[in-house]
């Protein structure tokens, strides 16, 4: 890896910060999603989580112990502006930010931070949310603030996290906040699977605008960079010499990775592919128009070639084939001919009491060297910084297991595994890698999965009110790693 490589951990506000609702924070969606009852698999929330507003300078520490360079944290929009109006901050959040982004610097740690990690203001949903146009300007201001506020330290910057899984999760299968599944809304949509397009198009403009208000405004003064961080599994045809095959892979790999990173990376618009299928089905549904919102040239203009680096967020890889009447109950989504599926050989997230991790998740190493090496010719070698990899194990609530995992024996290969393939991605194909981050730093709140998943290099215990953190061994194999 290059001297430079960027070395560290990742985490996002609403999965470790806690203090939902302390010192003038603001509510956001994720407040509200998993405060509704049956919304996440434990009944559990992000109330406390692992408390990282008040221990923050723990986390600093178990970061130098691991020898990290870097690391990735998002900012909590509804913490830093309660009313997501700039003119009225809320200046503990701003406090709380500086003290640790001060806390990072001091300890040699660069921050990479993310704007946007899925909890988007309450106030703001309340006015129509990603399926408003008012979004892009909030969002925009919203980004304003934090570089003003921020940018002098910082200089590594992510708008939005994984758009695509937002918009398949929180917009079209509604297990995610918002939690909209797709319903008809006289206001935003007219069909019932559009909401996840409109939404899309309203990241993609967020992003873009404030890429470009970074360039103008910031970029001479503060010197950062800053881009998006896209999320995707590798995905391969069943079987290579079955033309059929080939294209479901393909479409799978445009309708997720594309989606974004055609308009962004390549020539400002969705994959041909995407755009013509979605038609199709829309046609077939008997409406007029394609249901994915047409760019237009302005806008292609302007999100095109809005980034300074590839963020990628990759987990695990699928097999393809083209779906069929048998297999269309396990389409992902109404519009996606591709049915995806792990080989029945791969290596399962788990352990030996809970064979079953996240249940998306089969380590498959040799599927990120193909993904860094699709990602490099597809959009014209990009630098690459992996923005989120790593492994999980379950522990539910009927079968807790054993929380803490301390010798995660499983955890340690993926992390080698996977970079050894990053490391060959590198070294014998000439990708441009810069960095890589592991999710995540310590256990914490799994989204809908709530604490049934755990992915940490430290244990934290949800059950002591100090949230004591513990590592496990997998922290010493990276930190071993970063040292040799
Ligand atoms: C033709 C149109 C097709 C639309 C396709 C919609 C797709 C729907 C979304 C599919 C997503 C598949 C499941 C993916 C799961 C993970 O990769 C995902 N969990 C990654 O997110 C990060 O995960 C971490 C660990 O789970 C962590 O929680 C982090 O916060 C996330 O960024």
């Amino acid at each position: 890896f290059r001297k430079d490589f960027m070395w560290g951990a990742a985490t996002a506000s609403y999965q470790i910060e806690g203090a939902w609702d302390k010192d003038g924070k603001g509510q956001s969606i994720w407040d509200t999603y998993a405060h509704t009852e049956g919304a996440i698999e434990d009944g559990t929330n992000g109330d406390i989580t692992c408390d990282t507003y008040h221990k923050y300078l723990e986390d600093i520490k178990m970061l130098k112990r691991l020898k990290a360079t870097h690391y990735r944290f998002s900012l909590s929009w509804s913490r830093l502006l309660p009313t997501a109006d700039s003119s009225a901050p809320n200046a503990a959040g701003v406090a709380f930010y500086n003290k640790f982004i001060d806390g990072l610097l001091a300890n040699n740690i660069k921050p990479c931070v993310t704007l946007y990690h899925w909890d988007l203001p309450q106030c703001v949903q309340d006015k129509g949310g990603w399926q408003s146009e008012d979004v892009v300007e909030k969002f925009k201001e919203y980004a304003d603030f934090c570089f003003s506020q921020f940018g002098d330290r910082v200089k590594l910057w992510v708008t939005i996290n994984e758009p695509h899984v937002q918009c398949g999760f929180g917009f079209g299968m509604g297990i995610h906040a918002p939690g909209i599944k797709g319903q008809f809304s006289p206001i935003y949509h007219t069909d019932p699977m559009n909401a996840c397009y409109q939404v899309s198009r309203t990241m993609l403009l967020s992003h873009a605008h404030t890429y470009r208000m970074y360039s103008s405004k910031y970029r001479a003064k503060q010197n950062g960079l800053i881009s998006i961080t896209l999320n995707s599994d590798w995905c391969e045809p069943k079987d290579p010499s079955n033309p059929d095959h080939v294209k479901a892979a393909q479409f799978y790999i445009d309708a997720t990775l594309g989606w974004f990173a055609h308009p962004i990376f390549k020539d400002g618009d969705y994959p041909d592919s995407m755009k013509e299928h979605i038609l199709e089905m829309s046609k077939a549904q008997g409406l007029k128009n394609s249901r994915l919102p047409v760019l237009s040239e302005q806008e292609k203009n302007l999100i095109k070639g809005t980034y300074d680096f590839f963020g990628l967020n990759h987990y695990t890889t699928r097999l393809a084939e083209q779906i069929t009447d048998e297999t269309q109950a396990f389409a992902i989504h109404p519009d996606m001919p591709s049915f995806v599926y792990p080989d029945p050989s791969w290596e399962r997230a788990g352990n030996d009491r809970l064979p079953i991790g996240s249940e998306w998740l089969f380590i498959v190493p040799t599927g990120l060297r193909k993904l860094l090496n699709y990602i490099s010719k597809t959009y014209g070698d990009p630098s690459i910084i992996i923005t989120e990899n790593g492994c999980s194990t379950k522990h539910s609530v009927n079968n807790p297991g054993d929380t803490k995992q301390l010798e995660d024996e499983q955890r340690c290969r993926f992390i080698t595994s996977y970079l050894n393939e990053a490391l060959k991605a590198h070294l014998l194909d000439g990708v441009d890698l810069r960095g890589y981050f592991l999710w995540t730093l310590m256990d914490n709140f799994e989204w809908a999965a709530g604490y049934t998943e755990r992915f940490g290099l430290y244990h934290v215990d949800f059950e002591d009110p100090a949230r004591t953190r513990t590592p496990r061994k997998s922290a010493a194999t990276f930190t071993k790693i970063i040292e040799e």
